[in-house]
């Protein structure tokens, strides 16, 4: 059994919807415990609805299911006739199950918030804040999926820089790090929120442009190979960007060959003299492939 529909329906809900939810929980575990009377032990069933809410809507919602928590219990068991020695007893009660709410409250925020940014570090690549290639596949993958049901045409394309190494070799390698920040800084203003960007390694980058068919792609493109050669321009270092990018109207079979097509224009601009860009069409495997568009610098 897979709890990932619950997880599903859970993570779409609004807090409104989960405070809803949980308030609706909390009620009928009152009448539950109210029905089954003081023998029968229902105390962790109310953390059911906390667990939930913390889990999806974070600790401040947890915390104020916990206080609602501990007062339906007390409510229940003043329902119950439960007789205690001492007429405080029943809110020293109370009072110790919202702290023990609490911190299970605060305990699962914290390892949510832990395997959050574990989940986030898994995905995205240290030095530019990008996607890395594990989260640039899944995505990739997730695409062709997606372009085959709906029919959309979508573009990959592959940056690699020119003339990098000089700025290692002349400036330093702290240097080299600057410029690879600067170009994912470029990359990162001049797409769109549906846009990915990833690092592929060294000075190796991958966009996935979803939706996007050659007119769009190629207007995204050369608006940010523009910006990188102006940012570079502006720190004097003697970087440029070479590109290739291949529209597909069809999904293709593969991530791999979405690499190895797109992979080999990008290589096509490096043979054929760097700052440039390269972008074709994929139309299916039987389809033609219009020649290769280049922008001159
Ligand atoms: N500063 C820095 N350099 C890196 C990093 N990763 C790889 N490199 C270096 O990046 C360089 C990439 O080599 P190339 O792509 O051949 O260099 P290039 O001068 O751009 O070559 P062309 O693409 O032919 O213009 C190598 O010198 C690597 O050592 C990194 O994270 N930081």
């Amino acid at each position: 059994m897979t709890l990932a529909p619950i997880d599903s329906f859970l993570s779409q809900r609004s807090k409104a919807g989960l405070l809803i939810l949980s308030t609706l929980l909390l009620a009928f575990m009152g009448v539950v415990d109210m029905l089954s009377g003081p023998e029968l032990a229902t105390s962790v069933f109310y953390l059911v609805p906390i667990i939930i809410v913390t889990w999806y809507a974070g600790f401040g919602m947890g915390s104020l299911t916990a206080v609602a928590a501990a007062l339906v219990w007390l409510g229940a068991e003043r329902y119950d006739g439960v007789v205690y020695s001492y007429a405080f007893i029943p809110y020293w009660n109370m009072g110790v199950r919202f702290i023990f709410f609490l911190l299970i409250a605060y305990l699962l925020a914290r390892l949510h918030d832990e395997l959050r940014s574990e989940e986030q570090l898994a995905r995205t690549d240290d030095l530019t804040g990008l996607a890395n290639p594990r989260q640039f596949r899944r995505e990739t993958e997730y695409e062709i999926h997606r372009a085959s049901r709906y029919n959309h045409p979508f573009t990959a394309a592959f940056l690699d820089l020119d003339n990098f190494k000089a700025v290692n070799d002349n400036f330093g390698h702290l240097v080299g790090d600057q410029v690879l920040r600067e170009v994912s800084d470029c990359i990162k203003t001049s797409l769109r929120r549906p846009d990915l960007a990833a690092r592929l390694g060294g000075d190796e980058f991958a966009l996935l442009l979803p939706e996007t068919d050659v007119e769009g792609a190629h207007s995204i493109l050369e608006r940010l190979q523009e910006s990188i050669r102006t940012r570079m321009r502006q720190h004097a270092w003697p970087v440029t960007v070479s590109i290739g990018a291949m529209t597909f109207m069809r999904p293709p079979e593969s991530v791999e060959e979405i690499v190895r097509r797109t992979d080999r224009l990008m290589y096509r601009v490096k043979a054929s003299g760097k700052n440039n860009m390269l972008h074709d069409i994929y139309r299916g495997p039987t389809g033609s492939m219009s020649g290769p568009a280049a922008r001159q610098p």
